[in-house]
């Protein structure tokens, strides 16, 4: 059974529809990443996916049980308030010492726990963060936009990262980025949305795809193969998801 099911969901405010029958389902252990310009309905589809926003039509399918890490796209917290890291982790509930341990060495970051947060790097908070939203040991991360504010060899980091979580958990991300070119290595699949699902398919695909450039245009060419290495382990393509181009992975393939 899926983690997440979406079944042909649109999703209004008012009178604006921002998806349109976005139909999509992730797997375990998958890293699927949703592209897509602002206002396409990114972060509309994770919080319908989380619950946070009621579907106008279609469904979403959790499978029961289903444990959820939700890394937000940034947060603020007041500079002049005292928190360490382990304080923090630590507002997630019935969570140790040792869990925030744990999902700090996880997170890349195993001798932040008793630094202030205040006191952190850009990408150190958000590998913290990473490991709130891990301490809970989830099925599924959700990362919406983790990375901004970091540089692009930041980013790339945290995105390796997330493989190496994905490697040592096994969990599922599911995540929002504006660097397809960025994520192009740590991602199985890609999800270009624009109020409805226009490509789908593994990055190399979309990245090619009219409807990709069309978009977002061809100049992450060389970044693309800046950030490509081999993968060891091999994931199949996935369903494509329901789009109106049928026919453009397979003309890629
Ligand atoms: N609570 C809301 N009420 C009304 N309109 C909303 C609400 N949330 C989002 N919208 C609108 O829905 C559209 C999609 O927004 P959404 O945040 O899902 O896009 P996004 O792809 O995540 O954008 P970005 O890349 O800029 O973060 C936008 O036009 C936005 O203004």
């Amino acid at each position: 059974m899926s983690l997440i099911n979406v079944d042909n969901l649109s999703v209004r405010y008012g009178a604006n529809t921002v998806l349109r029958h976005v139909s999509l389902a992730v797997e375990p252990g998958e890293i699927v990443t949703i592209v897509g310009p602002n206002g396409s309905g990114k972060t509309s589809l994770l919080k319908a996916i989380i619950g946070a926003t009621p579907p106008a039509e279609g469904r979403v399918t959790r499978k029961p049980g289903l444990r959820i890490g939700y890394v937000p796209q940034r947060l603020h917290i007041d500079a002049t308030l005292p928190i360490t890291v382990e304080r923090f982790l630590r507002l997630n509930g019935e969570v140790t010492r040792q869990d925030c341990v744990a999902a700090l060495a996880t997170a890349g970051v195993p001798d932040l726990l008793k630094r202030q947060m205040s006191q952190l790097s850009g990408g150190q908070f958000q590998r913290v963060l990473l490991a709130g939203a891990l301490v809970n040991r989830p099925d599924i991360l959700l990362l919406d936009e983790a990375t901004q504010g970091l540089d692009q060899p930041g980013s790339a980091a945290f995105y390796r990262q997330i493989e190496d979580v994905r490697r040592d958990t096994g969990c599922a991300v599911l995540m929002i980025s504006h660097e397809l070119h960025v994520v192009m290595s740590a991602s199985d699949r890609v999800i270009c949305l624009n109020g409805h699902v226009c490509c789908a398919g593994t990055p190399d695909v979309v990245a090619s795809a009219p409807e990709y450039r069309a978009l977002f245009g061809t100049g992450t060419g060389g970044a693309l193969a800046l950030y490509r290495h081999d993968h060891d382990h091999d994931h199949a393509d996935g369903p494509h998801e329901g789009h109106d181009h049928p026919n453009t992975h397979e003309a890629a393939e």
